[in-house]
């Protein structure tokens, strides 16, 4: 059977468990009680049987030592007896002399008296006949002796017994011994049997009168026998308890003192009444023989037909040769047993309900306990099973910590390189062996060294190991080796793991190859420093090799030179052609320029078209203009791209350190300075940069601020110059031409502060006003009944980028009720050049609107009549230089005449700009040209006058 343990089951089968054990342990103690009891209760009977046992012998040998006592004192006094009888006797036969020689004495003659005395004495007989008196002089002679008075008269001095003892002489010494007789001892023929002598004990006396020994004496084994029938007789009347009584035998087994009045006496063993008695007293006898001792026996009861067993103590009684048995009846004791075995189980059984209430309250007890206990148990139990929870979370968590850590260290991008305190290696992990290409194998047991690239000097690893000794840690990078031999960088900490002692047990080192970081530092390095387009210095580069240059030649006295190189129109080439395109030429004319300078001279890209050259070690400004001149030469020579073969000039301004600033902001600052202003020269040239230049450049910035605020301050106004038929010289339109009059400073012409604008972004709001202001002029016009013209507004290319353009449009148009076919929108030919779709749809929306379309400069950028294919305009504005020089250059005739004659065929109006004299009116006008615009026929106006040049004359 499976258990199913549970942190609740746990403590139910512990209680359970104990309540078993406890129970077990409650019975098996009340059951081991009662045995013990009932073992106790049986060693009573033990001891109470042994007990009876001892008791009975003890009891029978208190009887027999008194038996044995009494006999003694009966055998004890036999001479005592015998000795008094003796003395009682001759003190009567004395009487007797002493009463006849008073009494006759002095009247009968002495032998008389002395004949009559032993006469007296001769008959006397006593001790059953066999009693006598004997008469002897002192000199042993027989005066008397009854039982042979043959030997009266003669001497028995020298008469001796069997032992050799004189008789006579032992007579005659005794009776000398004392005046009141005395006792002599010796041996003398045995009545019973004549053949042999026994011990005989005389007592005699003097007879002072005639000195003559009177005495009587008796064999003592007589009188032994005497005592023994009388101990004897005592013996049988002797009883104890019940049955107790005495058994005498004599060495022969006859029975002398039966057990009971029915035994024989003295019959022989032979004629036992039975033989189970007869070997009773075999057995007895045997004992007796033996010296006696315990026995038990069977023994015919003294009813009739009963049988008795009797227990027996058997002794020699030596002096008289008798075994003497003591015996009781055994029934006698066993029912005295018997009771106190009664009593006893009679004790044990009213224990028995005591012991079993016992256990039951012991149980009881010890369940409760147990219930207690297995309780506290539980509750220990579940403080322990917190802790060990708390514990295993701990341990679980160690684990997974450890398995993270063994994770970690087998997973871990980081190579790891685990050592002892003498630094040999102990462990590496697979990123150990991914990056330095040595497996453990190869490394295990060695030095960290094995890696060592020859990179560092040894006093880097000095002080590294120093700083771990100092600190436990250091952490750096160093360049290793690969077991190819390739020599990389990492960056590695090193940590010292200590023991709990303090002592230092590992050390441990985490590493990456930081070759790619290193790379793309270089890398990140390289943007930062570097124009990704062209690989040329960036801004950042530039200054900080400009403040190298400049501290340089401030102390070699050299000047330096800072060629600010802007691309002319560059924006219409990205516009036009595209980013990439403009990327290309981007990089060749970087390609350019690093052929031109010098190796230690710096060409540095600043973003967009800007360029800058640092040409150090001039020894005075005109040593900057070669280079600047060369700069020319080469960027103006043409970039052949794909199919496009491009032309492109550079505008270059120059500042000179210390000449036209000290630093390298204030340099690069007038040397840009420098290119606006060769810029507004014309492009295409190289200008350095002088004081007056601050000025331009401080106008600059005037411009950009005045700006913001100029529509709010209605500092602009629109002037309008008449656009008028070349044939009939008739105004058909007019061209609305922003003016600016700050409130400070003169009036800034559109060239200068309209790209400004666009390149802030102010020109969408003062665009839209432009157009606004320029549609309720020319509406207001037509109110006051001026004649029907066409109003041309110029719109910068950023305008059409925005997707909002024509619903303003469309909202002014509205707003000021104006035919849509009223108003012309402007641009220039960039609009080709930008690649933004919104520039194209936002034409096409105008054109579907009815607004008429014009395309003004046309011919001096990179027009190409294909474009006009895919745009609807509606007129072309041929640009004032090719007017200019009409009536002298031959080409530009053709050009015009050409422009014309296309313009025809694809029904458009062209418009010749700068007409200043009837001369180039009347060619182009010759020249097919429809329209002309010029101070011929007015400049720009303010709308006062213009009103008057449409209004009809009244
Ligand atoms: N030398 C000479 N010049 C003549 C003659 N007839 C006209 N001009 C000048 O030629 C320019 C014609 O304007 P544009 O080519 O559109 O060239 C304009 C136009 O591109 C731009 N501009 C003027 N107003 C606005 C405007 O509201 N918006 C935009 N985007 N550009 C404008 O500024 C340019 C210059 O405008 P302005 O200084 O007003 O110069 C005007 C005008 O005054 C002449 O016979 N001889």
């Amino acid at each position: 059977m499976k258990l199913a343990i549970t942190d609740q089951s746990l403590p139910r089968y512990h209680l359970l468990g104990t309540l078993i054990v406890v129970l077990t342990l409650a019975l098996t103690l009340g059951g081991s009680f009662m045995w013990m009891a009932q073992g106790e209760h049986l060693q009573v009977i033990q001891r109470l049987e042994k007990s009876f046992e001892v008791k009975k012998q003890e009891r029978l040998r208190t009887e027999m030592a008194a038996a044995i006592g009494y006999l003694d004192f009966v055998h004890s006094r036999t001479e005592a007896v015998l000795k008094n009888a003796l003395q009682d006797k001759v003190s009567m036969a004395i009487q007797t002399a002493q009463g006849i020689y008073a009494r006759e004495h002095g009247r009968r003659p002495e032998g008389e008296v002395k004949r009559l005395i032993i006469e007296a004495l001769r008959h006397q007989r006593f001790f059953d006949g066999r009693g006598y008196f004997f008469v002897d002089d002192q000199q042993g002679t027989c005066i008397l002796l009854p039982i042979a008075p043959a030997l009266e008269g003669s001497s028995l001095w020298d008469n001796r017994d069997d032992r050799g003892h004189y008789i006579m002489r032992g007579l005659v010494d005794a009776a000398r011994s004392d005046p009141a007789g005395g006792l002599s001892r010796y041996r003398w023929y045995s009545p019973d049997d004549p053949r042999k002598m026994s011990d005989k004990l005389a007592f005699v006396r003097l007879f002072e009168p005639y000195g003559w020994v009177i005495g009587t004496g008796d064999y003592l084994y007589k009188w032994e026998e005497m005592r023994l029938r009388e101990g004897l007789d005592r013996l049988r009347a002797w009883s104890f308890g019940d049955t107790g009584r005495f058994m005498v035998m004599d060495d022969e087994g006859r029975m002398l003192t039966p057990l009971h009045g029915a035994d024989a006496e003295r019959p022989p063993l032979e004629s036992a009444v039975t033989p189970q008695e007869k070997a009773t007293r075999q057995r007895l006898l045997s004992l007796g023989r033996a010296g006696g001792g315990m026995a038990e026996f069977p023994w015919p009861g003294r009813a009739s037909d009963s049988q008795e067993t009797r227990s027996a103590l058997v002794e020699v009684y030596a002096p008289w040769k008798i075994i003497v048995v003591a015996s009781l009846v055994n029934d006698e004791m066993q029912a005295a047993l018997a009771s106190e075995k009664d009593s006893a189980a009679a004790a044990l059984r009213a224990r028995m309900p005591q012991f079993i209430g016992m256990t039951v309250v012991a149980a009881a007890l010890a369940l409760g306990a147990s219930l207690l206990f297995s309780r506290w148990m539980s509750s220990l139990f579940r403080a322990y099973h917190a802790r060990i929870d708390a514990h295993t979370r701990t341990l679980e968590k160690q684990a997974g910590e450890l398995r993270l850590a063994g994770h970690v260290f087998e997973s871990s991008r980081e190579g790891i390189i685990i050592t002892d305190p003498e630094t040999r290696i102990l462990a590496v992990n697979p990123a150990f062996t991914a990056i330095t290409g040595f497996s453990s194998d190869d490394v295990l047991g060695r030095s960290p060294g094995v890696l060592r690239s020859g990179y560092h000097a040894p006093d880097f690893y000095e002080s590294m190991w120093s700083s771990i000794r100092d600190t436990g840690s250091w952490s750096g990078e160093i360049y290793n080796r690969r077991k190819d031999g390739h020599v990389y960088p990492e960056q590695i900490s090193i940590s010292t793991v200590h023991g709990p002692d303090g002592e230092v047990r590992h050390y441990v080192g985490t590493f990456l190859d930081i070759s790619e970081r290193k790379e793309a530092e270089i890398r990140i390095r390289h943007l930062a420093e570097f124009d990704t387009l062209t690989q040329l210095p960036n801004r950042a580069l530039l200054t900080d090799r400009l403040s190298q240059a400049i501290a340089l030649a401030r102390r070699s006295g050299d000047k330096l030179a800072v060629l600010f190189i802007d691309l002319d129109r560059f924006k219409n080439i990205n516009d036009s052609l595209g980013h990439a395109m403009g990327d290309r030429i981007l990089q060749e004319v970087a390609a350019r320029l690093c052929l031109i300078v010098r190796e230690s001279d710096t060409v540095s890209r600043l973003g967009g078209d800007e360029f800058v050259v640092l040409v150090t070690g001039l020894e005075h400004a005109g040593n900057a203009m070669p280079t600047a001149q060369k700069i020319l030469a080469s960027l103006g020579r043409p970039y052949q791209l794909d199919d496009h073969e491009l032309q492109l000039t550079p505008s270059i301004g120059i500042a000179i350190y210390p000449d036209n600033g000290s630093d390298n902001e204030s340099l690069l600052k007038n040397a840009d300075a420098a290119m606006y202003h060769a810029k507004s020269s014309g492009r295409n040239n190289f200008q350095f940069f002088t004081p007056e230049l601050n000025q331009w450049v401080t106008d600059r910035l005037r411009i950009e601020n005045g700006l913001r605020h100029a529509l709010e301050r209605e500092e602009m106004q629109i002037h309008y110059q008449p656009q008028v038929d070349l044939g009939s010289g008739r105004i058909v339109g007019c061209e609305a031409l922003l003016r600016w009059y700050p409130a400070e400073g003169g009036p800034i012409p559109p060239d200068r502060f309209i790209p400004v604008a666009e390149e802030t972004g102010l020109i969408h709001p003062i665009g839209l006003w432009v157009l606004d202001e320029a549609c309720r002029q020319l509406a207001q016009w037509d109110a006051e009944g001026a004649a029907e013209i066409r109003m041309a507004v110029n719109v910068a290319v950023p305008q059409l980028r925005r997707h909002t353009f024509v619903e303003q449009v469309a909202a002014i148009l509205a707003r000021h009720r104006l035919a849509s076919g009223r108003l012309e929108i402007e641009v220039t030919e960039s609009v080709f050049l930008d690649p933004d779709a919104q520039i194209r749809e936002t034409l096409h929306n105008l054109t579907d609107m009815g607004v008429k379309l014009s395309l003004d400069d046309f011919g001096t950028g990179y027009s190409s009549l294909s474009y006009l294919k895919n745009f609807r305009f509606d007129v072309l504005k041929i640009d004032r230089s090719f007017v200019s020089e009409l009536a002298r250059s031959h080409d530009d005739m053709t050009l015009v005449r050409a422009i014309s004659s296309i313009a025809r065929d694809m029904s458009l109006i062209t418009v010749a700009e700068g007409i200043e004299s009837e001369e180039q009116q009347r060619i182009l006008n010759e020249l097919g040209c429809n329209l002309g615009q010029g101070y011929l026929f007015s400049r720009p106006i303010p709308a006062s006058e213009f009103r008057r040049l449409v209004m009809p004359a009244s």
